[in-house]
């Protein structure tokens, strides 16, 4: 008989859901972790045999799914949640926002706020995400002290701010920070204009220069609210999508975010163009931006995953409600109830944001020789009982409270609901902090304060 082959990680759980085949469950069957890579996936009692672990973990009433990829957020902005809410887009940004950024986001607080961001999705069973900020080289050290995935978002905006002059600064600081991370196992990168109402023409033009000589993604906000559309046809002549397309930019490569309002002829384009499309709903819902026509976007075989957008707009930084959300809101609009279905939901969360991030050779499902991106969901709930399919309680049922353990690259990051990287009580104080320097700042703004 051969010998046991030595791994650093063996986890067992009631069931496994690969999500790649789509459909499948595995019941009583075990992950062999090595190096950060998953080796293989086999019936637990045969596991048990073949491999000797450094580490055994049975998990008897969870599931494992694939780490969850939160394909849009603005992970600093955790430190906004709550700062203006029930209000409309515009109104939002110029009013509330940008003059907050404007005021005080530096290096210091987007590291604090992505570590705190990084620190509630990772208890919420996220392992990736893909972020748009302000001094994103602050970011990636937040996102390298928690342990997780990310892609970071080399940010262009047609405006000076603290953290760079003009687009060719952006430009610049973003292309260094790649070269400083370029191939690091947990760091990938996307170029990231603004929005179409943020950005120029001749901008645009340098970003695709750079994506198609680096083969890089273009994470945009794009058709968010009808006002976008409105003033973008004022403006230039066009509709926005059109306006990128004449650019150049509809692509494999374009991950457009919020996609709410489209008419037919741009859902065809975007298909035949083979972009993806990050769906925020709770993002939408909030903002009134409106209903994006999901159940069309996925006929014509768009890739579409899901994201949060950041915490000042959702609130909460949860990919089971965006699942949930996503499913109940495509059913609604389509007026047909098996319109997207929890497997779909769960492949949206997954797989979906993997492949639009380029990396889903890497992540988004649990299969031999991709990495270990791995959250269990403990179903002991009663609120999970009883459980016919644990799919359909994943999308319908579950929350993130449910989420007892995460792997990213092989290694534990929240064991038994406590994380393992980062310090709560710490990142409290920052939050803390940081609220009472946004609060002492508004009430300077505001004459009615007296000071
Ligand atoms: C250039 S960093 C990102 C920039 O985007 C702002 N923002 C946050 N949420 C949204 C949204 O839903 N639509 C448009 N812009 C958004 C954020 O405050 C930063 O300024
Ligand atoms: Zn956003």
């Amino acid at each position: 008989m051969a010998y046991p082959v030595k791994i650093d990680t063996l986890l067992e759980a009631r069931w496994i859901i690969p999500v790649e085949p789509n459909g499948m469950v595995l019941r009583d069957h075990a992950i062999a972790i090595d190096k950060g890579l998953i080796q293989a996936i086999l019936p637990a009692a045969e596991a048990q045999s073949r491999f000797s672990p450094s580490e055994r973990v049975v998990l008897g009433n969870h599931a494992l799914i694939p780490g969850l990829v939160n394909l849009h957020i603005h992970a600093a902005m955790s430190l906004m949640r709550g700062m203006a809410d029930d209000l409309p887009l515009m109104e939002w940004l110029h009013n509330h926002i940008w003059p907050a950024e404007t005021r005080h986001v530096d290096a210091g607080f987007v590291f604090d706020g992505t570590r705190l961001a990084c620190a509630e999705m990772l208890r919420g069973g996220i392992t990736c995400f893909n972020d748009m900020y302000f001094f994103p080289e602050a970011s990636a050290e937040a996102v390298l002290a928690s342990g997780m995935r990310a892609a970071m978002g080399m940010i262009i905006i047609d405006f000076p701010t603290a953290y760079a002059s003009d687009a060719d600064d952006y430009l610049a600081k973003g292309l260094a920070l790649r070269d400083k991370y370029n191939h690091h196992p947990l760091l990938s990168f996307c170029f990231a204009p603004h929005a179409p109402y943020t950005v120029s023409d001749k901008v645009f033009a340098s970003v695709l220069t750079y994506a198609e000589q680096l083969d890089l993604p273009v994470h945009i906000h794009l058709h968010e609210t009808d006002d976008e559309i409105t003033n973008g046809l004022k403006t230039t002549g066009v509709r926005p999508i059109e306006r990128l397309h004449k650019l150049g930019l509809l692509g494999p490569n374009l991950i457009a975010v919020h996609m709410v309002h489209l008419n037919s002829d741009e859902i065809g384009l975007m298909a035949q163009q083979g972009c993806s499309v990050a769906h925020c709903p709770s993002s939408n819902l909030k903002l009134a931006s409106g209903l994006a026509p999901i159940a069309a976007l996925l006929d014509k075989g768009i890739n579409v995953g899901l994201g949060t957008d950041g915490a000042a707009s959702n609130n909460r930084l949860d990919m089971f409600e965006e699942m949930r959300f996503a499913a109940l809101l495509a059913k609604g609009r389509s007026g047909r109830a098996d319109t997207l279905p929890a497997w779909q939901a769960l492949q949206m969360a997954t797989l979906n944001g993997a492949k639009a991030l380029g990396l889903g050779a890497l992540t988004g499902s649990l299969i031999a020789g991709k990495a270990a991106d791995i959250t269990a969901v403990d179903f002991s709930s009663l609120e999970l009982a009883p459980c016919y399919d644990p799919v359909s309680h994943l999308v319908y049922a579950a929350g993130r409270e449910h989420v007892s353990h995460v792997w990213v690259n092989g290694k534990m990051l929240l064991e038994d609901g406590e994380l393992t990287t980062l310090n709560e009580q710490e990142l409290l104080l920052r939050a803390e902090f940081w609220r009472d320097q946004i609060t002492d700042g508004m009430k300077f703004n505001d004459p009615e304060s007296g000071s």
